[in-house]
């Protein structure tokens, strides 16, 4: 191998064969990626080049912006948490994060009278107001990463002995959907490396678009660190908990998290959550015998327990990550709680 070469452990896989002549050899390679690692590159997808350059380049549009213009869409203005997060106003396992983003869900008016807490989180976005076209080209982009997310979890559920079909139950037109506009400005000043602390994500898969930067690393069953080096035209894809608690554990939701570029470098990424509904309760799969005789359980951190209830699970992740929002919007429910 030429030193040139492109390094990579996590494993590639190439979605068209899904409906291939090798679909059983594919249905292996995937098993066993999303069992052993929980992260793995998809190439083959079909997402047109011009969309995932397109997509860059609203995001490099808006984060050009002046600060006022950025933060006329806050997410402090948000009850759903949605809209501008400024560079250190995110945090992860306690700690503050180096990044700003824009978050964007699902589409609804917010409901007259919630009867769950998790029910607040359904509500409009906010888009910006002076960037011609980001608002369409980011919502193709969400629907093309919809697509490609729907067709990993159906050769996911393939993989693991069920009918491709059988996670729709929890999903149908109402899926959680959640598209972050990320950009990693080069690490600040005193050096501190975290741009994004070791976390797992919360709903069935991630899917995510990098640029040619790096950063992104991944947890290995042995607590060491691999890099998920960029590979262009691919997506980084990985197992959320939601998929941990379906089965068991047989797929794990793996820990990872982002290194800050270093200073003068930024990076920009673009992730994108496929969960259930957020009233879906997600119950365990029954798992061919051989397969769960390899599911490891689901891990009950002390910092992090799991909730089958999807949109509880998502609740305690935003308010967690976003303690101004939270304090803003969600005082009497973290008064209940605490
Ligand atoms: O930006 C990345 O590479 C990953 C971000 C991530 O893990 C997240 O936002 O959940
Ligand atoms: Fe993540």
């Amino acid at each position: 191998m030429s030193s040139q070469e492109q390094v990579t452990a996590l494993p590639l896989m190439d979605i068209s064969r899904f409906r291939g002549a090798d679909r059983e050899a594919f249905l292996d390679d995937l098993r066993r990626a999303a069992h052993e690692v929980g992260f793995f590159y998809v190439v083959g997808h079909g997402v047109p080049e011009e969309l995932m350059t397109g997509v860059f380049d609203a995001a490099r549009a808006f984060f050009a912006l002046p600060e006022e213009r950025r933060l006329a869409i806050e997410n402090i203005n948000s009850p759903q948490f949605r809209g501008y997060t400024r560079t250190g106003y995110e945090y992860t396992g306690g700690t503050r994060d180096w990044r700003e983003q824009v978050d964007i869900g699902p589409e609804r008016a917010a409901l007259d009278a919630p009867e769950h807490a998790w029910q607040r989180l359904i509500g409009p976005n906010q888009w910006p107001q002076d960037v011609p076209g980001f608002r369409d080209t980011v919502l193709a982009w969400q629907d093309e990463a919809l697509r490609v997310s729907r067709e990993v979890l159906r050769a996911l559920a393939a993989a693991i002995g069920a009918d491709e079909g059988y996670f729709d139950r929890w999903f149908d037109e109402e899926a959680s959907t959640h598209v972050k506009i990320v950009r990693y400005p080069g690490r600040p000043d005193d050096g501190t490396e975290q741009g994004v602390g070791a976390h797992k994500d919360y709903g069935y898969l991630a899917l995510l678009q990098q640029d040619e930067v790096g950063g992104l690393q991944v947890q290995a069953q042995d607590g060491g660190w691999i890099d998920a080096t960029p590979v262009p035209g691919s997506f980084v894809f990985n197992i959320g908990e939601m998929l941990e608690i379906a089965t068991g554990g047989y797929l794990t939701a793996t820990r990872h998290r982002v290194v800050s570029p270093p200073a003068g470098v930024q990076r920009y990424s673009i992730p994108f959550f496929l969960g259930p509904r957020l009233d879906a309760v997600v119950e365990p799969i029954e798992l061919p015998a051989e397969l769960a005789g390899r599911a490891r359980g689901v891990s009950q951190e002390a910092d992090n327990p799991l909730h089958a209830a999807y949109g509880e699970n998502a609740l305690v992740g935003w308010l967690r990550s976003h303690p101004k929002v939270a304090q803003r919007w969600w005082g009497d429910v973290l008064a209940e709680r605490s």
